[in-house]
């Protein structure tokens, strides 16, 4: 049934077919305050709120986009009080169960009735949560669809927390990336996010769904005597990397971000792999500063269209100058903090003199035209419309981490309104999710009507999870642009 067509990637805004979500589980809703930042939320969410105002929206849009029948044949019961929300659970019988907008609970229950899979799993689970023995047995005993929840929201059957929640599986684009036909799987930085990178790792390696590319699955480790350095060099040394951070611009061009998150030593490593591979023929590291508020460089700029871009003001040329002021550069070294540094390694060319872009427009443009060949002049949404100080407090709301759907339609949070009139600025309709869900429901309006649009999605409690809409999808298939 699926082809190798089916995983291919090869841009960030080419008509989406497929792709990897995670609906938030029960596991978000005990999140608590002293666990809040170690967990990386910056707060605790209200589960119901942040599933049927939020993301039960996110999740319709995108299966109207890619899955009409799917959704359009049961949008008037799925909601239904009696309904019980059965049809976004994966464990029920109601479930939507697509094969386009893909849940990895749905394929982890799968993979989990191998009893070789099933004991293995179980075994790397409960040593990385250091969990006794004992309960390896008793997981064993549990019917797949409920272990696999179990596995993911850390809470049996009868109520009982056995792991921690990993409330940072919604965003699946950090636990992969597709890069043309492979999969770059990520090492992560933050222990909160070790398990969801377990599980995922067994997904690509042991579902059907990715048996014909088991050998393009690519693990980015750490150096074979790292377990000899002392804590400082490895500190130095380690290599974490985190799919918000890597992004297939263009079939022959590969970003990866150096951050809080992904270190030099990785991104020299995906440089190396992609080469040798021959996957793509240009990687561009951008260097970003290791900060909280931009973890990833997903966080700070996304596509709109092959021409049009959302980016954060800070990042900008104008937003560098204008801090610089009128300092005299001569009386000494005057470095902001926001000044970012792009190299980009070319195949067969010496990568002690990679290509140097001074400011991140430069390479966005340089993208849109000798990549994607746009016809058109490159134009840049600037989070809060780069006014102070809604350019930042939008950009930590992820006013900048957009998802395509297909060129010129994203889907971004409704609190940036600044970020909205950019869009508006800029030529593009902006409607509410919900607006657009009953008009699809009506058939008003079908999903290939709607161009050159920001779709504004519910936010007040997904935004405290510190991740918007690009965040909250792993793209396995576009097509081509
Ligand atoms: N691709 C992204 N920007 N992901 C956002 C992840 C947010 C998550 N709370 C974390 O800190 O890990």
């Amino acid at each position: 049934m699926h082809t190798n067509q089916d995983i291919h990637v090869s841009s960030e805004v080419g008509t989406l077919r497929r792709l990897m979500i995670h609906s938030p589980d029960e596991g978000i809703g005990k999140v608590i305050p002293t666990k809040a930042q170690d967990w990386l939320f910056e707060d605790i969410i209200h589960l119901d709120t942040m599933r049927k105002k939020e993301y039960d929206l996110y999740l319709k849009i995108l299966l109207y986009f890619l899955d009409y029948q799917n959704i359009h044949s049961r949008i008037h019961t799925i909601d239904l009080p009696e309904s019980q929300r059965h049809f976004y659970k994966p464990d029920k019988e109601d479930y939507f169960n697509s094969d386009k907008v893909i849940e990895p609970q749905a394929l982890l229950s799968h993979i989990l009735e191998k009893n070789d899979i099933r004991s293995r799993m179980i075994a790397s689970i409960c040593a990385h949560e250091g969990t006794s023995y004992s309960l390896q047995d008793e997981l064993m005993e549990l019917e797949s669809s409920i272990l696999a929840r179990t596995m993911i929201s850390g809470i049996l059957p009868d109520k009982r927390m056995i792991f921690p929640p990993i409330p940072n599986f919604i965003f699946t684009r950090d636990l992969g990336i597709t890069v043309n036909d492979h999969i770059l799987l990520n090492k992560p930085k933050k222990k909160a996010r070790t398990r969801e990178s377990i599980i995922m790792k067994y997904i690509f390696f042991n579902h059907p769904m990715f048996a014909d590319y088991t050998d393009k699955v690519i693990e980015i480790t750490d150096p074979e005597d790292f377990f000899l350095l002392d804590d400082e060099e490895q500190e130095q040394k380690s290599v974490t990397i985190e799919g918000g951070d890597v992004m297939m611009v263009a079939p022959n061009h590969l970003l990866v971000g150096v951050s809080e998150r992904t270190s030099i030593h990785a991104a020299s490593k995906v440089v190396h792999e992609m080469h040798k591979r021959n996957i793509v023929e240009k990687v561009t590291v951008v260097k970003i500063p290791a900060k909280r508020a931009y973890m990833h460089i997903d966080t700070t700029f996304t596509q709109v269209k092959r021409n049009l871009w959302v980016m954060f003001g800070s990042f900008s040329k104008e937003g560098l100058k204008k801090e610089q002021g009128d300092f005299i550069p001569s009386l000494g070294n005057f470095k902001s903090e926001n000044e970012l540094e792009i190299l980009q390694y070319v195949k067969g060319e010496n990568y002690d003199h990679p290509i140097r872009f001074n400011y991140l427009e430069d390479l966005l443009n340089d993208i849109s035209l000798n990549d994607l060949h746009s016809t058109e002049p490159t134009q840049f949404i600037y989070s809060g419309n780069n006014k102070f100080p809604h350019g930042r407090r939008e950009q930590w709301t992820d006013s900048c981490n957009v998802l395509a759907l297909k060129e010129g339609v994203v889907i971004g949070y409704d609190r940036n309104d600044k970020t909205s009139e950019g869009f508006e600025k800029h030529g593009m309709k902006v409607v509410k999710a919900a607006d657009l869900l009953q008009d699809f429901a009506q058939e008003k309006l079908f999903p290939e009507d709607i161009k050159d649009t920001l779709i504004l999605l519910p936010s007040a409690e997904l935004s405290r999870a510190r991740g918007g809409s690009h965040c909250m999808s792993m793209p396995l298939k576009r097509d081509y642009i």
